[in-house]
């Protein structure tokens, strides 16, 4: 659905160019959810704006939905939904007329238009709100409203940039939710944000930049598995002997603490070791690594820092 090679864009400025996206490789295939994470500044939007015919790219190529980007902008931009930081429906107009007009825009007659908007609202749990000013929607309805607006002509690829930025946690929840939604009913989406939590509960699989450049890829369970490891937390009055045994083991107090590939799978048989030495343990933890220990060992920092940090 996506096949992006060596795009690049490089930004001319008054302090010199700034290359915001490096030459990256993206392959999304039908029906996957995928997620570009990154801190803020990494080159996500700009490479989302390249993939949705908003922004020229200086170097590379892509088939987008089965049309070219760079000889086929019109084909790629049919068969795309796109749901920007901002678009937002117009402020002033009342929500079953602004998807209206969208619709007939899209060159759907006045009564497609009308079951389409009343699917959409049904979809995005707008029904009530048909008469309400765009303005006086919930920060989380106005967003659902935006990605309704991102549907009305059935894309098979919709791209979302940062859909639940501003919202509160439980409207982030109930976006999530409709996002999945979108998933199950066949609709394959490529988001970018910044919250681990979003990447984490949304994403079969994660592309993960940074400084304009590709630095991760896999699902959430794979980075974490394959880059982290489980954190083990072994409590013992004999932690120096402990973390003899394991490689890159930290001491502190009476705690040992290591990072081992599959944590609970291994756990048993390690402990059993332990014993075998008379090794007495007071307490075991184990924690699953998340996606910011995967950035942090990519990258040496914390995807936590403000960009400003590096
Ligand atoms: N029009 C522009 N002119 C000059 N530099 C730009 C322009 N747009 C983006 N940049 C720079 O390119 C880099 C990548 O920006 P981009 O907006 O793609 O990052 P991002 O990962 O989407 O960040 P955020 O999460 O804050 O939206 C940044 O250093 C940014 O300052």
């Amino acid at each position: 659905m996506i096949k992006a090679r060596g795009l690049a864009r490089r930004f001319a400025t008054k302090s010199g160019p700034v290359d915001a996206v490096c030459g990256v490789d993206i392959d999304v295939t039908e029906g996957e959810l995928v997620g570009f994470l990154g801190p803020n500044g990494a080159g996500k939007s700009t490479t989302l704006r390249m993939l949705t015919t908003l922004l020229q790219p200086t170097a590379g190529e892509a088939v987008i939905a089965g049309h070219d980007l760079l000889t086929d902008p019109a084909g790629v931009r049919r068969n795309i939904g796109y749901v920007g930081q901002k678009n937002g429906a117009g402020a002033d107009q009342r929500v079953a007329e602004e998807l209206e007009f969208q619709a007939r825009f899209y060159g759907l007659s006045k009564h497609d238009a009308r079951r389409k908007v009343a699917d959409l609202l049904d979809r995005f749990d707008l029904q009530g709100l048909e008469k309400r000013g765009v303005i006086t929607l919930s920060g989380g309805q106005q967003r659902r409203l935006d990605i309704a607006m991102g549907m009305l002509h059935d894309p098979r690829l919709l791209f979302l940039d940062e859909p639940s930025t501003a919202l509160d946690p439980q409207s982030r929840r109930n976006l999530w939710d409709h996002v999945k939604q979108l998933k199950a009913d066949g609709t394959t989406v490529f988001l970018t944000t910044h919250y681990l939590d979003e990447a984490d509960f949304l994403s079969d699989r994660l592309l993960v930049i940074d400084h304009g450049s590709i630095v991760g890829e896999g699902s959430p369970d794979e980075l974490k598995n394959n880059v982290s490891g489980d954190l083990v937390v072994l409590g013992t009055l004999q932690a120096a002997l402990v973390a003899g045994k394991f490689e890159n083991a930290v001491v502190e107090g009476e705690k040992v603490s290591f990072r081992i590939p599959n944590g609970d799978r291994a756990l048993p048989g390690l402990l059993r070791d332990l014993d075998n030495l008379g090794v007495e343990l007071h307490s075991v933890q184990v924690h699953r690594p998340t996606l910011d220990d995967v950035f942090l060992t990519m990258t040496g920092r914390s995807l936590r820092e403000p960009a400003n940090a590096f």
